[in-house]
C-alpha cells in the first residue's frame, strides 16, 4: 500500500432516500492523502450527502466506500455550519468531548485539549461558555473539537458560511496553518468560489442533480495562500474556471 493510494475511495456510489430523492448517482471520488478538496455546487446537489457517506453517517444505496486504513475510517473530524456546542459546557469540556467519548478521563485528555486550544488561538478561553463567544470563536471551538483526536481526515460542511468576511479570511488562513501542522486531509463544502480557490488544492464542481462531477480543478499546491495570491492573475483565472464550472453545474436550472 503506497502513499499514492487514495486515503478513501468512493466507487459507483448511489444514495436514494425513502422519499425517492436520488442525492447521488454513480458518484466516484478518490481522496488524495494531504489534499484540501472542496465540493462546490448548487444547493441540493449532494455535497452534504457525500460528506456524510465518507463519515459513515449514512450508508450508500449502491457502490462502496473503501478506506486504505481502517483506523482512519474510525477517526474522522466533522465540522458543521453551526458550531453545535454544548451550551452548558465550557470551551475545555466542549473540545474534550470526543476524547471522553473515546474513553479517556478528563485528566488524561487535558494535554491534548490544551494543545489543540492553543492551535486554534483559544488558549485563554478554556473556562468560557459558548454564549460568551463570538461566532468566529465558536467556530474555532468546533474546529478544535474536530481536530482533538488528530484525525487523518477533517470533513467541513460550510463551516464559515455564517461568519463575516474578515473573520472568514482569518479562519481560512488559520485552518491552512493547522492543516500543515497536523498533516490533515480536508474535504470542505462551500458556496463561495473565492473561498474554494483560496483554500483548496482541488475543486470538484457537482451537477445540480445526482452529483455528477462537472469539472475537477487542480490548484497548484505550491502557491502560498496569502494576499498576494488573492490579488494575482492566477487566482482570477482559477476563479473564472470555477465560476464557469458552477454555471454549468446549474445547467438547465439557470435557464
Ligand atoms: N434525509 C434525507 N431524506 C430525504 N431527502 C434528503 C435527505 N438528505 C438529503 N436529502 C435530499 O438529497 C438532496 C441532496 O441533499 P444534500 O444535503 O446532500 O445537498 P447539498 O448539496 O449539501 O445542499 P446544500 O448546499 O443546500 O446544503 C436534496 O434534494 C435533499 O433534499
Amino acid at each position: 500500500m503506497g502513499a499514492a493510494e487514495p486515503l478513501v475511495s468512493l466507487r459507483g456510489i448511489g444514495k436514494s432516500f425513502a422519499n425517492g430523492v436520488a442525492a447521488l448517482e454513480n458518484f466516484d471520488l478518490d481522496l488524495r492523502d494531504g489534499e484540501f478538496l472542496t465540493l462546490l455546487g448548487p444547493s441540493g446537489c449532494g455535497k452534504s450527502t457525500a460528506l456524510r457517506l465518507i463519515a459513515g453517517l449514512v450508508t450508500p444505496s449502491a457502490g462502496a466506500v473503501d478506506w486504505r486504513d481502517a483506523a482512519a475510517a474510525h477517526n474522522i473530524g466533522f465540522v458543521f455550519q453551526e458550531a453545535t456546542l454544548l451550551p452548558w459546557a465550557d470551551v475545555f469540556d466542549n473540545v474534550c468531548l470526543p476524547l471522553r467519548l473515546a474513553g479517556k478521563t478528563r485528566e488524561a485528555a487535558a494535554p491534548l485539549v490544551r494543545e489543540t486550544l492553543a492551535l486554534v488561538g483559544l488558549a485563554d478561553f478554556e473556562t468560557a461558555l459558548p454564549r460568551q463567544l463570538s461566532g468566529g470563536m465558536k467556530m474555532r471551538v468546533a474546529i478544535a473539537r474536530g481536530l482533538v483526536t488528530r484525525p487523518k481526515l477533517l470533513l467541513m460542511d460550510e463551516p464559515f458560511a455564517a461568519l463575516d468576511e474578515v473573520t472568514r479570511f482569518r479562519l481560512g488562513d488559520d485552518l491552512l496553518a493547522m492543516k500543515r501542522r497536523l498533516d490533515t486531509t480536508i474535504v470542505f463544502v462551500t458556496h463561495s468560489i473565492y473561498e474554494s480557490v483560496y483554500l483548496s488544492t482541488r475543486i470538484l464542481a457537482l451537477a445540480a442533480r445526482g452529483g455528477a462531477i462537472v469539472d475537477a480543478i487542480d490548484i497548484d499546491a505550491t502557491i502560498a495562500r496569502d494576499d498576494e495570491f488573492r490579488a494575482s492573475p492566477a487566482f482570477a483565472q482559477y476563479c473564472r474556471r470555477a465560476s464557469a464550472a458552477l454555471r454549468s453545474a446549474y445547467g438547465e436550472e439557470l435557464r
